[in-house]
């Protein structure tokens, strides 16, 4: 299991894979890159920028970390920051040298992990002497709590393969980007070197990434030669200052009049907002997987988390018959039902066969119609139907009731399997977390702790439907 170590500076060459810095207290979330950094607000209004003069930066407690306050109440409707153009961080279109060797170095990053080619700019800025862009790097937080700096046993303790997966192919990219960047680089001259002659690793490379992820916005950029604005990603100063909610009181908005084609960014608040409180920003609606791995927080009941799973006929045949349906048809389908499976994307050399569950829709539609398909037993009552209408959950029982009840039995047993495979149990996680642990095992053990939560409220949700259909179907056999 490789792991990186939160860097203390850009200077320090690490070369070993192994942590050794660990995650202690909350307050590594707040520390900053210098220990006075300049003030922030300060730095935006000489930029030309404007801040609302209700609008402080403040320690939000952990585990927000630094946030924007009103220290008055401010009415819904006002501008609470706006950005000019120069003040955004963009990765640049042009420039010297050291520009086109980061250029060269930004060709290795995947499309995926957009935030490491940001990062290349942002690592740039940080070693250069007098950057523009120091008043805002100085303010960064100096460590990130995201996975990739988890010690080997808690991204063990994550317990959930996707994320595992991802976060070992995120360390796996930063260290073979450390060796390239070293042979790409090492040899250049001072003038042409891209991090001004400093020692750039895997760590700092880490730091980069989750420094974007974290905090970068994607915008609409400079009008393309089609007419179309493309999407850039973009370091907002003091914007990038806001914590997230699903319910926000401010938010983002991009003004661009075609007389005036320079953009501005501004958040405006969405709602009134009262004195002492912390100003917010929709994220995404994005499930924890997706919150750890890029901002290194996990959402306590977060509506849109969701557990994956592969769709796969020997598991699902297993899972009806624990269910109690005879001979459930899911390695053998029959070519009517394969027909069905392929418009649905699950089979075929190009199927996505991840489906997953929880989240606003409870059951994915692709994996709902295909069970309801797959434990019909004829094709003429399913091919009357509307695919889109076999995805539905709230169309109950569209193949009839022994149908439905087989279909929600077997995503129940399904449920259980899901459970049964995770190590712990949600008992024992709750209990170590009241111990008291390092950060990086509080944030796996909420982690993993959701994920089960999130499978046990589809199983609660879907035994309620099995208990109303059995109702309905004694109340239809009493009339
Ligand atoms: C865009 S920055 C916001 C400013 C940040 N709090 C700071 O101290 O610089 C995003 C980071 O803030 C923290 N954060 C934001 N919203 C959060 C939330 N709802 N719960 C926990 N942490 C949050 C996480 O550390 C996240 O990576």
């Amino acid at each position: 299991m490789s792991s990186l170590i939160n860097p203390t500076t850009t200077k320090t060459l690490i070369t070993s894979a192994t942590f050794r810095r660990q995650l202690t207290t909350s307050s590594a979330v707040t520390q900053r890159l210098v220990s006075n950094p300049p003030d922030l607000i300060k730095w935006v209004k000489t930029q030309g920028g404007f801040v609302h003069p209700f609008v402080k930066i403040a320690d939000s407690g952990p585990p927000y970390g630094l946030g924007l306050v009103a220290h008055q109440d401010i009415p819904k409707g006002s501008d609470l920051i706006a950005l000019p153009e120069h003040v955004p961080l963009k990765f640049p279109d042009g420039g010297d040298g050291s520009h086109q060797n980061l250029v060269n170095l930004a060709r290795n990053v995947p499309e995926e992990l957009w935030a490491m080619k940001l990062g290349l700019k942002l690592l740039q800025e940080r070693a250069k002497t007098g950057s523009f862009w120091w008043p805002y790097i100085s303010n960064l937080p100096e460590t990130y709590t995201v996975p990739i700096f988890f010690p080997g046993e808690d991204i063990q303790n994550l317990q959930y393969a996707p994320l595992l997966h991802q976060v070992n192919k995120r360390c796996r990219f930063l260290l073979d980007f450390e060796k390239e960047v070293t042979r790409q680089v090492g040899e250049l001259k001072l003038q042409d070197h891209p991090f001004g002659g400093a020692d750039v690793d895997a760590s700092s490379l880490g730091w980069a990434m989750s420094a974007v992820s974290s905090r970068a916005f994607r915008l609409h950029g400079k009008a393309l030669q089609n007419g179309n604005r493309g999407d850039v990603p973009m370091m907002l100063p003091l914007i990038d200052m806001c914590n997230h909610s699903f319910n926000p009181n401010a938010e983002i908005v991009q003004e661009q009049s075609s007389s005036d084609p320079k953009m501005l960014v501004k958040v405006v608040a969405g709602t009134n907002i009262k004195e002492r409180e912390h100003m917010t920003l929709n994220y995404g609606c994005l499930g924890n997987d997706f919150f750890l791995l890029d901002y290194g927080f996990v959402v306590p009941s977060n509506p849109y988390e969701c557990i994956e799973l592969k769709y796969d006929g020997g598991l699902f045949d297993a899972a009806s018959m624990a269910a109690g349906v005879s001979n459930p048809s899911f390695s053998s389908p029959a070519p009517w039902q394969k027909q069905i499976l392929s418009k649905l994307n699950l089979e075929g050399e190009q199927a996505l066969l991840k489906v997953t569950l929880g989240g606003p829709k409870i059951v994915e539609g692709r994996l709902l119609a295909a069970l309801r398909a797959l434990l019909a037993n004829d094709s003429e009552t399913v091919q009357k139907h509307d695919l889109n209408k076999l995805k539905s959950l709230s169309n109950e029982a569209p193949l009839g009731l022994a149908n439905e009840t087989a279909t929600l039995r077997t995503l129940i047993a399904l449920c259980v399997i899901a459970l049964n495979h995770f190590p712990t149990k949600m008992m024992d996680d709750e209990a170590l977390l009241e111990k008291g642990v390092s950060t990086s095992t509080e944030l796996a053990l909420q982690f993993r702790i959701q994920k089960k939560s999130v499978i046990i409220d589809v199983m609660r949700d879907l035994t309620k439907r099995v208990k109303l259909l059995s109702s309905n179907e004694s109340l239809a056999s009493q009339n």
